[in-house]
């Protein structure tokens, strides 16, 4: 499941490389980078994004937790919990990156369900940084909250501190490892230049 949903997101061409420091992307970190994985992509392949929900139910059943609600992660995460939790016949929540500022002012937008588990979906970890933000928001408003799904993540040394800091359980569908393994053995991209993303990755 792993590889296919890694062989997914390069056929729908979600992932972008420019490989050139001045065309670097920028993350919602600030870091800037020479990949870029619009996983939002995925919304319009309906095979692509029954894989990941399939993949996420996996996840699910290998922490061996049954979760009371699905949280979708504003805004990447919101259709995949969305998808999720009707697979699942769960009420679903999905949470801001901040309160909103008008309105009723909430930062969490379904039912807030004291003491029922949650699971937090979101689309892509980097640093972790927004997951993470939501996952504690889903916490301090009185959910107990299972851990953090994602469909990929770069890997980084940073992101695994920000979630052990936080005391959070995450895993991933996807890999930046695996997408680069594809790449090797599909022979897109020589040894040379997995290596110089991969020594990319390991210097963030
Ligand atoms: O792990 P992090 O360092 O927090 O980075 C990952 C986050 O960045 C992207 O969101 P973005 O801020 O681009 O917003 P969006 O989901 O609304 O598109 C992505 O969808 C994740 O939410
Ligand atoms: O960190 C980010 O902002 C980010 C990285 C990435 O590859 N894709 C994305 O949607 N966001």
């Amino acid at each position: 499941m792993n590889h296919e949903v890694a062989k997914d997101l390069l056929s729908i061409k979600a992932v972008q490389i420019h490989p050139e420091p001045e065309n670097y992307f920028t993350w919602t970190s600030g870091i800037k980078s020479p990949i870029y994985c619009d996983n939002r992509l995925t919304m319009s392949y309906p095979k692509v994004r029954e894989r990941i929900t399939q993949a996420f139910i996996q996840k699910i059943k290998e922490w061996g937790v049954q979760p009371d609600v699905i949280a979708g992660c504003a805004t990447a995460g919101i259709p995949h919990a969305a998808w999720l939790s009707k697979e699942l016949d769960l009420p679903m929540i999905y949470i801001r990156s901040e309160a909103k500022k008008h309105g009723k002012g909430n930062q969490i937008e379904g039912e807030v369900q004291k003491g029922k588990k949650v699971v937090v979906i979101e689309d892509l970890i980097s640093t972790g940084g927004s997951s993470i933000d939501a996952a504690m928001a889903a916490k301090e408003s009185g959910f107990e909250v299972i851990g953090v799904l994602a469909i990929f993540t770069y890997g980084l040394e940073k992101a695994n501190q920000n979630f052990a800091d936080a005391k959070l359980d995450f895993d991933t569908i996807t890999t930046f490892d695996h997408l680069l393994e594809i790449l090797e053995t599909e022979n897109k991209f020589e040894q040379k230049d997995v290596q110089s993303l991969l020594t990319w990755r390991d210097s963030m």
